[in-house]
């Protein structure tokens, strides 16, 4: 590598697998990169990531030769650690859904729309807080031994700084905001943690990690710069450059529509999540349970690959004949319905096709979202683009789908990592004071293809389907 050349890493801790880049500051070319898978399941030991992010660094070539590093990750995981600094119990995942009735609970004894305005987030299971509440009444021995509640990324970024059971410096801990924001006991507004609602979760106080500005940093074992990092979807609006009049429509395990906005929004009925984002402005939200996973699902029925999918996709008309997939496999966050599941409808002798159902399946898990973009829009944020991002967003039958069920414009960026990207974006930010401008490749436009008819037959369907999980 040439001597002028600055790198920095940027790494994506998400669901599934653990995503390292290392990246020229000027251009914003990836020049390494590296992978490792995560444990399957929706209580994982935090162990699982900390070794799958340094296999991932290995792969990637390691750091040596790297000036700052940042942290983007899978958002709201429960790391309750005990005062020695070891980890209470497995992580309980945003997709975890146990935490249902401990999420109503503190609706009710709280109030939705004070929960709203004090948080941006009215609880559902995906929420810390919520976990929180649950590990009180199901498990108090270990809700007593926890000292320090941390997400995901922040415990990442303090054991790569070095800390950890030899050196359980818990005042360590360091967060951003927009990660902070998805705990449900932050602020927005005044960017403190409400540590009454903390206490009434838990049952007691704890350490919270520091929520870093921006552009603020602080240094790994040998000096390097470290970003305040990021939850995974304010990291992809980094990573892809998201500006005014765009939507990111990510389609990784979790499915997810967010937008940047210059002001805080507050949505009681809790559709969307009234986050922060990595900039200093505000990122509303709204996600799915059920997203990627509901494609391999149904590609596995199939017996077919990815590319078998599209393939079947691609020969069954818009509509899929009237077959109706309502995706909720794993309970839904979006609608708020955790124990529901998965449902067919609309099936005939003629109409049950290996075509149609693999369109329906993706018709059904676009559909869900696209009554996410419905909601950020009611919230006054202006919607003329959507961007595609996340693992199934390669996906061309994806893309074709999503121009008819989306009515706004959908390109495509160039595959990638881009919540990987954001953070060592944000690397290079903390490292020169500035945010670097990127270009950020399109791969393409998917033409304009509305066909309302898609989701009014799903939304018929799913509002039927809702009540009978009620
Ligand atoms: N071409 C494709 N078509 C459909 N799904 C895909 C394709 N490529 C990857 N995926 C799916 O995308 C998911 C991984 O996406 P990713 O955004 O990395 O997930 P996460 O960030 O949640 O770990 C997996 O479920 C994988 O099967
Ligand atoms: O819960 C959310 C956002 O509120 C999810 O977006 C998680 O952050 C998981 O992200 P992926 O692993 O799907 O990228």
């Amino acid at each position: 590598m040439r001597a002028d050349v600055t790198l920095v890493m940027g790494v994506d801790s998400s669901t599934q697998s653990c995503k390292v880049v290392i990246v020229d500051v000027a251009t914003g070319g990836i020049v390494r990169s590296g992978r490792a898978s995560h444990p399957d399941g929706t209580s994982v030991d935090p162990d699982g990531w900390w070794s799958a992010l340094q296999t991932a660094i290995a792969d990637a070539g390691g750091i040596d030769d790297v000036a700052a590093w940042s942290i983007g990750g899978q958002q709201h995981g429960m790391v309750a650690l005990d005062a020695s600094g070891a980890v209470v119990r497995d992580a309980l995942l945003w997709n975890d859904t146990r935490s249902g009735p401990a999420a109503s609970a503190l609706t009710a004894e709280f109030g939705a729309v004070a929960l709203a305005e004090r948080t941006g987030l009215v609880p559902v299971a995906s929420f810390t807080i919520t976990k929180l509440r649950w590990l009180r009444d199901a498990e108090p021995d270990n809700a007593a031994r926890v000292a320090a509640v941390a997400l995901p990324h922040d415990w990442l970024t303090w054991r790569l700084r070095g800390f950890g059971l030899q050196n359980p410096a818990l005042d360590e801990l360091v967060t951003d905001r927009s990660d902070a924001s998805g705990t449900g006991y932050w602020n927005p507004e005044s960017g403190e943690y409400d540590r009454e609602l903390l206490a009434a979760a838990l049952g007691h106080d704890a350490v919270l990690p520091r929520v870093l500005g921006p552009l603020e940093w602080v240094t790994d074992a040998d000096g390097r710069r470290v970003g305040p990092g990021a939850g995974d979807n304010a990291g992809a609006a980094l990573g892809v450059g998201a500006t005014a009049g765009d939507v990111v429509v990510s389609i990784g395990t979790s499915g997810t529509v967010f937008a940047v906005s210059d002001t805080r929004t507050i949505d009681p009925t809790g559709t969307a999540a009234g986050f922060a984002d990595a900039t200093g402005r505000f990122l509303p939200l709204v996600a799915t349970l059920n997203a990627a996973r509901v494609l391999d699902a149904t590609a596995r029925l199939l017996g077919v690959d990815h590319d078998g999918l599209t393939e079947l996709a691609a020969a069954a008309e818009p509509g899929a004949g009237g077959v109706v997939l309502v995706p909720w496999f794993e309970g839904e966050r979006t609608p708020n319905l955790p124990t529901a599941r998965a449902s067919i409808d609309g099936l005939s002798l003629v109409n049950t096709t290996r075509e149609n159902l693999a369109r329906a399946a993706i018709e059904g898990m676009l559909a869900g979202l696209a009554t996410g973009l419905d909601a950020i829009r009611d919230l006054g944020v202006s919607a003329e683009r959507v961007l595609l991002v996340g693992g199934a967003a390669r996906n061309a039958a994806v893309a074709a789908v999503a121009a008819q069920v989306f009515d706004v414009p959908v390109a495509v960026p160039a595959p990638g990592e881009y919540v990987a990207q954001g953070a060592a974006r944000q690397a290079a930010a903390v490292l020169g004071g500035a945010w670097p401008e990127w270009a950020v490749a399109m791969d393409r436009e998917a033409a304009s293809d509305p066909r309302p008819d898609v989701r009014e037959r799903y939304d018929a369907v799913a509002v039927r389907r809702a009540a009978e999980a009620r």
